[in-house]
């Protein structure tokens, strides 16, 4: 199969859809990969380090789309992007399409057989390539939110550990999933005050078991949330119901219980955000206020570390990157439901429920897709 990874355009995004390493395993089970010149240059990898695993180096993005029978990416495509996808290529990335309905459109449109990183599950009931970056953006979220708590940012200008004398800062998580465990882990390593919410109370025994004295966990009923938020110095949002846009958690008018110069980093922006006043920003401009309220929602948070980032995900995706180019599409989905968990449209039909339900657009199911 020809293989093509272009260089990411959105906004700030150095990281790049496969590694030399990933190349590398391709080029050696019989592929061809392409690679836009410079696509790895933001990670850390040049031309010539997937020279030298036998990918070719192609000069301009739209060669790689017309070449290519599979396309892998990081981001959603971009509407430029978008344009150069066609009916019978494949499209291995991630997409969040529920909150984007531009995107499905144009996807629809084109006939892309598209499957979604953040919706192929594993045996456990996880998301395996949605795990490696909510890691990083869980991490990532107590730094950029301890920055924007400066006061030159905006914020209450409150120190995460506190020092001698004076509380640490008080951390809300709203969801203990992966972003949220590592947001809260990394919040508390900093020395704040850090309280998890989570519905599932399940996984609230798996993290008091874990974690017990390194933070504390709570029911995320409205009035638990309402009062944590009430003295929160920064509120995490972590929540996701998988494909689905994201459920609204804080109101607007919520918002005036909370201290002026709180922040809110909104993870879950990529679904949508989880606080009524959130919309999506970029790494060039990552906060705003609104009623006194500093957000941070950059949708690409694991672009900022892109050589982490990028290794990361490119660990997570080889092995489904190289059973569909082994098998085809088709083959590789029906061999294994998880793969196939992860495809979102196929020759202008929406294959993944969540996302029709969160559009208002008629889906069929991804075995019947197999059959067009
Ligand atoms: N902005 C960015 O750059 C990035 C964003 N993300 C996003 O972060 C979000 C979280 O991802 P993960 O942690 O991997 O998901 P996850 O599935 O591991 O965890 C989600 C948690 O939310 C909980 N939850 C669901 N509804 C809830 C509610 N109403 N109240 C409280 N808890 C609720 C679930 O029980 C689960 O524990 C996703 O939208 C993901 O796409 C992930 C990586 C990067
Ligand atoms: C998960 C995601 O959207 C990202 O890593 O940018
Ligand atoms: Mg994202």
């Amino acid at each position: 199969m020809i293989i093509g990874c272009p260089k990411e355009i959105k906004n700030q995004e150095y990281r790049v859809g496969i590694t030399p390493s990933a190349a590398f395993e391709a080029v050696h089970h019989g592929h061809n990969v392409l690679i836009e010149t410079n696509a790895g240059v933001g990670a850390g990898f040049s031309d010539a380090d997937y020279e030298a695993v036998g990918a070719k180096i192609v000069a301009k993005a739209s060669d790689i789309f017309e070449q290519s029978e599979m396309v892998v990416k990081v981001k959603e495509p971009q509407a430029v992007e978008r344009k150069q996808l066609r009916k019978g290529q494949v499209l291995f990335t991630y997409l969040h399409l529920a909150p984007d309905p531009e995107q499905t459109k144009d996807l629809l449109e084109s006939g892309v057989t598209a499957i979604a990183y953040e919706t192929v599950t594993d045996r456990n009931g996880g998301l395996p390539l949605l795990a490696p970056m909510s890691e990083v953006a869980g991490k990532l979220a107590p730094q950029v939110g301890s920055w924007a708590l400066q006061r030159a940012n905006g914020g209450r200008g409150v120190l995460m550990g506190g020092v001698p004398g004076v509380s640490p800062a008080k951390v809300v998580v709203i969801g203990g999933g992966n972003v949220g465990t590592h947001a809260a882990r990394v919040a508390a390593g900093m020395g704040a005050d850090v309280t998890v919410l989570d519905m599932s109370l399940d996984r609230m025994r798996y993290l008091d078991d874990v974690f017990g004295g390194t933070f504390k966990t709570s029911f995320a009923s409205k009035s638990n949330t309402l009062d944590l938020i009430a003295t929160a110095d920064m509120v995490v949002g972590a929540v996701l119901v998988p494909g689905a846009a994201a459920p609204k958690l804080i109101s607007r008018a919520e918002l005036a219980g909370m201290k002026p110069g709180a922040v809110l980093v909104d993870v879950a922006i990529d679904q949508g955000g989880c606080f009524e006043t959130s919309k999506a920003t970029t790494h060039d401009d990552p906060i705003y206020e609104v009623d006194g309220i500093v957000h941070y929602c950059v949708a690409n948070m694991p672009g900022a570390v892109a050589r982490t980032s990028t290794i990361a995900l490119g660990n997570a995706t080889m092995p489904f990157m190289l059973q569909l180019a082994n098998k085809g599409w088709k083959q590789a989905c029906s061999d294994n439901p998880h793969l196939m968990a992860g495809l979102n449209t196929h020759a202008g039909k929406l294959t993944y429920a969540a996302v029709g339900t969160a559009l208002g657009i008629e889906s069929i199911t991804p075995s019947d897709a197999l059959n067009i």
